[in-house]
């Protein structure tokens, strides 16, 4: 990833049938070589914005470049970008070898350059030796890769890929991420990735931006939009979290504190200027917090008492409730887990300050 900036979205609007924005003003710099998703809930928009970057949708307002070009009214195929679809779209007639040079034999390269072309394709895509199969002699991971070597083939500069694991199963589609993510790093071509997996978008990208409604909730590092969200919808669409409602009950020179849920549950947080009764949102992962009979010193805490406990493989999820009846969800690892809890004794649930997310309403 080199910084320098090469798809450009300005002010994109997009309505279908001319009365509601389905995207709502959208500003978007992609850098080159960059591996970034559009992440978001169904219906948020994100294959509509991939759709007008490949051109097969026209902005009803606004402009979009592809290094340094004004592409917004052209074509999709007088762009330098390639789209791979979750269905694979292989030309059924056609064996593997034919589907992965189509766009090669478009283009009238010689056969010699042909073979050659395909062959190192087949071999980035670990499929050396399936050329003469049909795409019905295929498993779903071995199509989608083909589908991949044939929409890069053409070597384009943007590849767009609309959930493109979304048809395999789970351990495929694992496996398949980080196959993906090492091609797109060898292949040094910026990919534009939708999906509305969350553990996928944190898994594969550089940079992840998150939709709802047709606006860029937030965009940044998975690390930067796990650990520092900055809405409550960004918060709980990203993996599990606890929302505790809070407002500033005093304020101090460099802290202010906040009651959350309860009159007597006070935490303190720095002051960045904030004033008194200003409602706010905590928002507390589950696996930063540690249980406690005392709480430390400089721990945030908050006393309530034991619900369920649920074993999930590699964790212990426990639920706790304050005596508000909110509850607090615990993902203990199995190794430090702290056993069973007893359901009529109260119970500390506590974190370091840093670990606390305020998020304004
Ligand atoms: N061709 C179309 N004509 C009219 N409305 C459309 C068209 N395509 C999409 N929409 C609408 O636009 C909105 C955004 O759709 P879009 O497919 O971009 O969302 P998405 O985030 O990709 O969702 P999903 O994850 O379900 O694919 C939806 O309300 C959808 O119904």
């Amino acid at each position: 990833m080199t910084g320098e900036v090469f798809v450009q979205l300005k002010n994109i609007c997009k309505s279908y049938d001319g009365a509601k924005d389905i995207i709502k003003n959208l500003n978007l710099e992609i850098k080159k070589g960059e591996f970034l998703t559009l992440l978001g809930p169904s219906g948020c928009g994100k294959t509509t914005t991939l759709r007008m970057i490949a051109g097969f949708e026209e902005p009803t307002q606004g402009g979009i470049l592809i290094d340094g070009e004004n592409v917004t009214n052209k074509s999709p195929h007088e762009r330098c970008v390639n789209t791979v679809f979750q269905n694979y779209a292989l030309f059924p007639h056609m064996n593997v070898f034919d589907n992965i040079a189509f766009g090669l034999k478009m283009k009238k390269v010689p056969k010699e350059e042909k073979k050659k072309r395909v062959q190192e394709m087949l071999e980035m895509v670990q499929l050396q030796g399936f050329e003469d199969r049909m795409p019905s002699q295929l498993s779903g991971g071995q199509m989608q890769r083909v589908a991949i070597a044939r929409a890069v083939i053409n070597r384009p500069k943007v590849l767009l890929l609309d959930e493109p694991l979304g048809a395999l199963d789970l351990k495929l589609r694992k496996q398949m991420q980080i196959e993906l993510k090492h091609l797109q790093r060898q292949l040094g071509i910026t990919f534009i990735f939708v999906t509305h997996d969350q553990e996928e978008a944190l898994t594969m990208s550089d940079r992840i931006v998150v939709m709802n409604k047709g606006v860029i909730e937030q965009l940044g590092t998975p690390e930067e939009i796990y650990e520092n969200p900055k809405s409550k919808f960004v918060a709980t669409f990203l993996g599990e979290t606890n929302i505790l409602e809070g407002s500033v009950v005093k304020i101090k020179e460099r802290e202010v504190l906040l009651n959350l849920e309860e009159e007597k549950d006070i935490i303190r947080i720095p002051n960045l200027g904030y004033e008194m009764g200003e409602k706010f949102i905590v928002s507390v992962r589950p696996e930063r917090i540690v249980l406690k009979n005392q709480p430390d010193e400089d721990d945030v805490y908050l006393k309530c008492k034991f619900k369920e406990r649920i074993y999930i493989g590699a964790q212990i999820k426990t639920v706790f409730s304050l005596s508000n009846g909110k509850e607090i969800i615990v993902n203990e690892s199995i190794v430090n887990s702290t056993g069973s809890h007893e359901s009529d004794k109260d119970v500390y649930v506590t974190w370091k300050a840093n670990h606390t997310v305020v998020i304004k309403e």
